[in-house]
């Protein structure tokens, strides 16, 4: 049940953004741990349905909101999914070199709240935003007047919601004040068709429902480095889930911290099977340059891939 407490704190703050938040947009990323040249592959190897799982979108926060309230209302959606236990297995695993033209992968990114998923998102997309983008959500919430469809979000209603999450089109969903707020595939899909890399961030359960074929998610884990560093480093930051009472921004406490470096090692011992690459967020612009060269190399050079994702 780590996990869906996990889930239910990053939904809060989702749903905090969400209801004051103007002009959220989505984000995210993709990976899988780059293969190592071996020829069998540890990977989780539970295939759930993605009818059984739901969620929300840490996506949903590239641009976010100076001001926060402290809502709790917001409910995350759970299922049995999350206390199953993950199976490493193996799998054959085979070169594999992206042609000129091709799609590129998914690149998915991971971390602890925190960690500077959004900051290395953001970074990436000013430096080539011809390149890089991310996903619009998907919100059953009614359009507000500066708002256009299809921009913040892709305004549906809600039995429309309903029937796409029957239908299994939501990667990650979830409810806030009777409004559904979620990540659809086709979200996805319509960036790489225009030939761009598309940034998502997803919980890590999500992983496993996007390594296809389709999507060949390539798995970035963003790591905080030991604590001495955060302290230094993370001395102007501020926590986006986090608020005063004044209503401004939190600076991070030592507590939150040891809470980003626990939650690292959790996920890493969960789903470290497939994370493809792991970056230490030390100093930012050596984390953006690693990110950035580990992306270019995926785009350009031979790596390891599962082979049924050649197949297709
Ligand atoms: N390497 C770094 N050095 C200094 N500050 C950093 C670094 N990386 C991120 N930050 C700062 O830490 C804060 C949190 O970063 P960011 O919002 O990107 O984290 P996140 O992983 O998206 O977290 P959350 O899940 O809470 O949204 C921001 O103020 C950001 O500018």
């Amino acid at each position: 049940m780590d996990d869906c407490v996990s889930l239910d704190d990053v939904a809060v703050e989702f749903a905090e953004e969400i209801e004051e938040d103007a002009d959220s947009i989505s984000g995210f990323q993709l990976g899988l741990p780059l293969l190592s040249p071996c020829l069998l592959h540890r990977v989780n190897d539970l295939s759930l349905s993605s009818s059984s799982f739901a969620g929300f979108r840490r996506s949903f926060r590239l641009s976010r909101r100076e001001k926060k309230t402290n809502k709790t209302m917001y409910e995350c959606k759970k299922s049995e999914m999350y206390d199953m236990a993950d199976v490493p297995t193996y799998e054959e695993v085979t070169q594999y070199r992206r042609q000129s033209g091709a799609k590129h992968r998914l690149v998915i990114l991971v971390g602890p709240a925190g960690v500077g998923l959004n900051e290395l998102k953001r970074k990436l997309l000013i430096s080539d935003p011809q390149h890089f983008s991310v996903t619009i959500p998907h919100t059953s919430r009614a359009k507000k007047n500066q708002e256009s469809d299809g921009v913040e979000y892709h305004f549906i209603s809600k039995h429309l919601f309903d029937t796409d999450i029957h239908n299994n089109k939501f990667i990650e969903y979830g409810e806030f004040k009777g409004n559904y707020y979620g990540t659809g595939l086709d979200s996805i899909r319509s960036v790489l068709s225009k030939n761009k890399v598309c940034l998502l961030d997803v919980q890590p359960h999500t992983i496993k429902h996007l390594r296809t074929a389709e999507f060949k998610p390539f798995v970035v884990f963003v790591k905080p480095p030991r604590i001495e560093r955060l302290k230094e480093t993370r001395q102007s930051a501020k926590m986006i889930s986090g608020k005063d009472d004044k209503g401004t921004a939190k600076s991070f406490t030592d507590e939150d911290f040891q809470e980003m470096l626990n939650t690292a090692q959790t996920l890493e011992t969960q789903h470290g099977h497939l994370f493809e690459k792991v970056i230490v967020n030390d100093d930012l612009s050596a984390a953006f340059s690693e990110l950035r060269l580990a992306l270019k190399k995926v785009e350009t050079e031979t790596h390891w891939v599962p082979v049924s994702w050649t197949h297709s």
